[in-house]
């Protein structure tokens, strides 16, 4: 399943996110690829180093957080990985397909990759995120302050900026249930109970469901 959601940032967040980068240093993207995503990866990321990366890491695991359709369609374990990444003219990310085991010595699992885009589309061109799906190749560009989240286990591309900057968080989720098929399930029926919750209230349809979701998530959670 693949979900976009607008305005995940708040303007205020955006704005903090965008000043306080506009002043930080960026670094060879390279140096945090597997070996061969490395050959396709030309781009530059905040400096890990950097005095203001765990504010805004932060900043934006809690965004994520307190959103209810990323809670109950990604059902996060853990937000890790975070890399603000800056693509000027020229610069891309051919296909790939993202480690599966991140962070190092702690070996955080990849089963949710998202893009939340920093900059307006207006101000770049070029620069789509394209995702390689069963029904063929989608292309995304989102409004300043809008996330994507998809699969980890997709191959996937940054085409080629051609005028402007192009600003983004990426980073992964490892979810309760590594499974898309079984979180897609949950989902489905989470999203019934509440909505037979809003017409009803608790009736025995709205228990049983419930009933169900729970036991589901009891057997599939790792
Ligand atoms: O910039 C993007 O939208 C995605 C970048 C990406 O695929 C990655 O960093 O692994
Ligand atoms: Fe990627």
């Amino acid at each position: 399943m693949i979900l976009t959601i607008d305005s995940l940032l708040t303007l205020p967040e955006l704005k903090e996110l965008t000043e306080s980068l506009s002043q930080a240093e960026f670094v060879d993207g390279k140096i945090t690829a597997g070996w061969h995503a490395k050959l396709v990866k030309h781009n530059t990321q905040l400096d890990k180093q950097a005095p203001q990366v765990q504010k805004l890491q932060n900043l934006v695991i809690m965004a994520l957080e307190r959103n209810l359709l990323i809670s109950i369609a990604v059902r996060p374990k853990k937000i890790h990985s975070l890399r603000f990444s800056r693509y000027d003219i020229g610069m891309s990310y051919g296909t790939h397909t993202d480690n599966a085991l991140m962070g190092g010595g702690e070996f955080l699992r990849s089963d949710v990759s998202f893009t939340l885009f920093l900059s307006s589309p207006n101000n770049y061109s070029g620069g789509e995120l394209i995702i390689e799906q069963s029904q063929g190749e989608v292309s995304y560009k989102l409004e300043a302050g809008s996330i994507i989240l998809y699969p980890s286990s997709f191959l996937h591309r940054v085409e080629p900026v051609t005028e402007g900057t192009r600003l983004v968080v990426v980073g992964w989720i490892e979810s309760l249930v590594r499974d898309e098929y079984k979180r897609e399930i949950l989902f489905d029926l989470d999203t019934v109970r509440r909505s037979i919750f809003a017409k009803e209230g608790k009736s025995i349809e709205f228990d049983l469901l419930c009933k169900t979701h729970a036991n589901l998530l009891r057997q599939w959670v790792d």
